[in-house]
């Protein structure tokens, strides 16, 4: 016969863990019992409070989606076709081309559902377009991530604005420092390589302008950064053939929500990005031994300080000691610590990546308007020899007096941007004009339509005009300057002269983004690529190889599609020849 004890013991698993042998007397199992009650309680409260919290998150997330739901009614835009939005829809057709007829139909603020929680609002409208990529600071998790996956952890291309903030003013001011002492802008030798790849290339009769575009722009970039030990680094080849098959699956990899380990194809891609660290490594050592040299050669002072480096000359850096050479030495200023969860190469890395990739964009979209404009190279020839013969012999001196120049480039850069979207999320505030936005939208701003949008450009838009950008300036007798907006028959000679129109700034310029997160290396990219193409066109006549020409799409009724670089091979002739 069971004793009165053994009646209450519960058959919970609790209570079988509790339970005592029916040797313990009576007042033990008394204690185990007020344990077990206690613990049954505790349990019970544990639960509840967990189940109270996935309610109320659960709650608040649907309060959330009706209310992204509500304030989403408000904008315009196409209907949704299923649960899933317009997700299959974009799948099938280009982004642009539908933000394109979107826009078209609803006006310049529109909403797309990319699934039934993932809002996508387009923003054509220039006057709200400031204020967004003002207050919206937050880029899409996926350009971090792309960044991350190929590079590790960096601190100037992270998504969160928070953790880029510092870093990306120190290098802006760094950048921007050496953009004021004009004439020195990109180091003449890096000028001279880049001519000098040119002549290596033109053992064919015509180049393919997309890759002279990328081996231009490789090594501008190479030169700047690592001054003369880029020039005889003999793995850049190599280096550059990395960076362009790390720059072809860099998305695909990173529009993994979890990073697909199971891949065979992810872990060649990371035992490339391996190989480009190492390379990144090389080409450090090989500066830091070629910065010891020069410093020993030239044994000017004390021991313990070093000269400034042709790099930190460049970046108007502190000198730094050889030992203590590492990335921060590029990026980052003498009170700077090391962030130990930051990949010590990836700002490098990061820089080579996002520079060589845009400036070879920029320079082929440059060469193309110029070989398919022989008049405009003209003029900028002429332009450059008045430049050459007012000041000191060296072009690269002269790009400030260059407006027809600078405003071909600004003209390439509007027609063809890097990308056609520019992108932000986490937009908190209301807008002024009265637009909600809600938090966590991703918010896109079309540049490819709006850089070619007939109402802000006029009615030539899709066409290459670098006259946009000037004005003519009329000195008469009496010393008062008169402008008016410079056409093509204008001539900037004698008491006429050309006036750059800077379009920095302007709401509908944006191949370099703008507010918060645009690029900080604007100024720099644009003086030095001015500074390039003086030297290129004093020495090379740029044409496009005949054949090429059928290929050229220069302008189409949809600007999404208009000005689609198609790979033209172009034909350097030497001037002089
Ligand atoms: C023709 C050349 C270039 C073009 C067209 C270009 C364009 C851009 C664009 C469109 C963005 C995003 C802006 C935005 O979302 O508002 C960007 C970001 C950035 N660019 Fe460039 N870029 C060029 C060259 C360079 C160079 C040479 C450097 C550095 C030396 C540089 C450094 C950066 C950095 C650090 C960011 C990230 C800013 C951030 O996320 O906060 N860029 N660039």
């Amino acid at each position: 016969m069971s004793s009165e004890c053994d009646v209450f013991t519960p058959f919970n698993v609790i209570g079988i863990l509790l339970r005592s042998d029916s040797s313990r007397n009576c007042d033990s199992q008394q204690k185990s019992r007020i344990l077990r009650d206690f613990v049954t309680r505790e349990v019970n409260a544990f639960l509840w409070f967990f189940l109270i919290a996935i309610t109320a998150v659960l709650i608040s997330k649907v309060v959330a989606l009706f209310k992204l739901w509500s304030k989403a009614k408000l904008l315009p835009g196409p209907s949704c076709p299923s649960f899933y939005g317009h997700s299959k829809v974009i799948s099938r057709r280009n982004l642009t081309d539908i933000l394109y007829d979107s826009h078209k139909k609803y006006g310049p603020v529109i909403k797309l559902w990319l699934g039934p929680m993932q809002l996508l609002v387009s923003v054509k409208e220039p006057a709200l377009l400031k204020e967004i990529l003002v207050k919206a600071e937050d880029k899409l998790p996926l350009t971090g991530r792309a960044f991350r996956l190929a590079f590790g952890r960096s601190s100037l291309f992270a998504s969160s604005f928070e953790k880029v903030q510092s870093r990306r003013l120190r290098l802006a001011e760094k950048l921007d420092g050496i953009s004021f002492q004009r004439g020195n802008v990109i180091p003449a030798k890096a000028v001279d390589c880049s001519v000098g790849r040119i002549q290596d290339l033109m053992v064919e009769e015509s180049i393919d302008c997309s890759k002279v575009s990328q081996h231009l722009a490789f090594t501008l970039l190479g030169c700047t950064l690592f001054g003369d030990a880029f020039l005889g680094w003999s793995k850049a080849t190599i280096y550059e053939e990395l960076l362009m098959m790390i720059a072809k699956d860099a998305n695909v990899w990173a529009s993994y929500r979890v990073t697909p380990f199971w891949k065979r194809g992810f872990w060649r891609y990371q035992r490339l990005c391996m190989k480009l660290k190492c390379l990144t490594q090389d080409i450090v050592q090989q500066y830091k031994k070629h910065y010891n040299l020069f410093s020993h050669s030239h044994n000017q002072k004390p021991q313990g300080e070093t000269k400034s480096s042709s790099v930190e000359v460049a970046f108007d850096m502190p000198p730094c000691p050889a030992a203590e050479m590492h990335n921060s030495c590029f990026f980052s200023g003498p009170n700077d610590h090391f962030n130990s969860n930051e990949e010590p190469y990836g700002n490098i890395m990061g820089v080579m990546f996002h520079g060589c990739l845009t400036t070879a964009n920029l320079i082929a979209s440059i060469l193309e308007r110029l070989a398919t404009n022989p008049e405009i190279q003209e003029k900028i020839n002429l332009e450059l020899n008045r430049a050459q013969k007012d000041s000191v012999k060296d072009p690269q001196n002269n790009v400030d007096n260059m407006p027809l120049l600078l405003a071909t480039i600004y003209e390439s850069a509007r027609l063809l941007p890097s990308g056609p979207l520019l992108q932000r999320c986490s937009l908190k505030q209301v807008l002024k004009t009265g637009i909600t936005i809600p938090a966590g939208t991703l918010v896109v701003v079309p540049i490819k339509l709006i850089q070619m949008d007939s109402s802000s450009w006029g009615s030539d838009a899709n066409e290459f005009n670098p006259y946009r950008f000037l004005s003519m300036t009329c000195n008469g007798t009496d010393t008062r300057q008169q402008t008016s907006v410079a056409g093509e028959n204008d001539v900037d000679e004698g008491d006429n002269s050309f006036v750059l129109n800077d379009p920095t700034g302007n709401a509908v310029f944006l191949p370099f983004g703008f507010g918060a997160r645009s690029c900080v290396g604007q100024k720099f990219i644009i003086q030095g690529l001015a500074t390039l193409f003086a030297s290129l066109l004093s020495n090379y006549e740029i044409k496009l190889q005949s054949e090429s020409k059928t290929d050229l799409k220069s302008s189409s009724s949809n600007p999404s599609t208009a000005q689609i670089l198609l790979n033209s091979k172009i034909v350097f002739i030497r001037r002089n020849s």
